[in-house]
């Protein structure tokens, strides 16, 4: 492995290692007497668990076991009862907390029985119940509830296929995480703030890790527990823009048709006094990880350059930007001097045309490659790495993949070619074939994507 290569993984390890969400909620989060005391930043609460009888933790998503063991070791015998819904390989242990493994990014008959026990728990929450949401991403897929409506004409049951064909339509057609879930909390019974009028007379404090560029608290995890910002009118015109009245399931769109018609209740909106029992708190988002990835640059002798927490767009198209800065700082050392280390954070999406494997990190790797490959000066210089803090990057088992003018020749050795994989969506294999995928097996933590870019003198 280049040593480059080498200063890029322990700069990805620092920013997991950061972003840990058990050192978030204990670093946090303290039990004095019968308080619970949480203070992030401009966050503070203090509850009395003394005023309640019992605590529940509930929620969902790619980090929520892990925040759950951390509300364990805090408050142990204080929590009643819990249930989670983990993706495939995120569990952990847990005494009080039932940890439930269920399908990602398609949703599965798993999620549907938790989404459904979840339900039935906090309808059945009074005023003296505590509830402790864990909310990450993945929380969409993974508490999949279909809503149900008795109308005049008869009823009007969403099944898990339309979530599923729905979810497959959406993550093809290149919508962005706010679009996707904009429809996703229009034809749920609890995103969109659905869960807050079910939980209602409960309190709630709900802890939320962010995998959304911006930390928008209705696109996390589909806003399971925030007000809703977006409208019946937007989920269709997002059917409009991408074009997939074909490839929606009828039911989804009768739905969408009746709630812009005013006959279906909005999800749960500003002002709602639902929301006033609820507290939600941030406890984390990729700047950490970019701040982490950031300080071991510079400890390893890079001068660093923090582009954004806020990369978007179509991972190829990014790929050519981040490769833009990369030869500008080789050729003017403008934005930060050599030996250099540039580092941006983000989520872009990948539209996808090709029948192969990949994910949008090793789409932009692959992409990154390709202008390798045409560099005048050969790129032997320019190094690159783009992974997913998660662990799994799209429907793979590698967190990403790196680039670097090494790679050019061993595709070439190969008889693999660049184009034709990219055009295939197929970065995968053509990373497996020449050993350059980032394997860290699931994080347990879940804060988008980091890309890293190194220019040696
Ligand atoms: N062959 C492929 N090449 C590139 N990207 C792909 C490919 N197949 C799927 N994807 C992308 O993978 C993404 C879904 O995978 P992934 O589970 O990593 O998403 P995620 O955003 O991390 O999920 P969540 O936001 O729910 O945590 C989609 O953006 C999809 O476009
Ligand atoms: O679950 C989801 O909706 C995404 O991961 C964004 O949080």
């Amino acid at each position: 492995m280049p040593r480059p290569f080498e200063h890029l993984t322990q700069m990805f390890q620092a920013a997991l290692d950061r972003v840990d969400p058990y050192k978030m909620i204990v670093n946090h989060v303290r039990l004095e007497g019968s308080r619970l005391l949480v203070s992030f930043e401009d966050e503070r609460h203090e509850v009395d668990l003394d005023r309640f009888e019992r605590v529940l933790v509930l929620g969902a998503g790619k980090a929520s076991a892990r925040m759950g063991k951390a509300l364990e070791d805090i408050l142990g015998d204080r929590i009643h009862s819990g249930l989670l819904s983990v993706k495939y390989g995120h569990a952990e242990p847990l005494k009080h907390i039932e940890v439930v493994e269920s399908g990602h990014p398609t949703p599965d008959e798993q999620g549907v029985g938790a989404a459904q026990r979840i339900a039935d728990l906090v309808r059945a929450a009074d005023a003296k119940t505590l509830v402790l949401n864990l909310v990450s991403g993945g929380g969409s897929a993974l508490l999949p509830c279909p809503i149900s409506l008795d109308l005049p004409e008869g009823p009007l049951r969403l099944t898990l296929e339309d979530k599923q064909n729905m979810t497959r339509a959406l993550l093809a057609c290149g919508a962005d995480i706010g679009e996707i879930n904009c429809i996703r909390k229009h034809i749920s019974a609890v995103k969109g703030g659905r869960l807050l009028k079910l939980m209602a007379p409960a309190r709630s404090l709900n802890f939320i890790l962010s995998d959304v560029v911006g930390d928008r608290l209705d696109t996390i995890a589909s806003g399971l527990t925030s007000h809703d910002e977006t409208t019946f009118e937007e989920a269709m015109a997002i059917i409009e823009k991408y074009q997939l009245q074909d490839k929606a399931p009828a039911n989804v769109l009768r739905t969408l048709e009746l709630g812009v018609q005013g006959r279906i209740e909005e999800t749960t909106k500003p002002g709602d006094p639902a929301t006033e029992l609820a507290s939600n708190i941030l406890i984390g988002s990729n700047q950490a990880a970019l701040t982490a990835a950031c300080e071991t640059a510079r400890s390893l002798g890079y001068n660093t350059a923090a582009l954004t927490c806020a990369l978007t767009g179509e991972s190829r198209e990014a790929a050519k930007f981040l490769w833009g800065i990369a030869k500008d700082v080789r050729k003017t050392e403008l934005l930060v001097k050599k030996p250099a280390c540039i580092i941006a954070g983000g989520e872009t999406v990948v539209t996808l045309k090709g029948e192969g494997k990949g994910g949008r990190n090793q789409e932009m790797a692959l992409a990154f490659l390709a202008e390798l490959a045409r560099d005048e000066l050969k790129g032997a210089d320019i190094f690159f790495l783009s992974a997913s803090t998660d662990g799994t990057d799209g429907p793979t088992d590698a967190a990403g993949a790196f680039a670097s003018a090494e790679l050019v020749e061993m595709a070439h050795a190969a008889g693999l070619s660049i184009n034709a994989s990219l055009r295939d969506n197929d970065s995968y294999h053509f990373f497996e074939r020449i050993g350059r995928l980032l394997k860290t097996g699931p994080t347990m933590t879940n804060v988008c994507d980091l890309h890293m870019v190194i220019v040696s003198p």
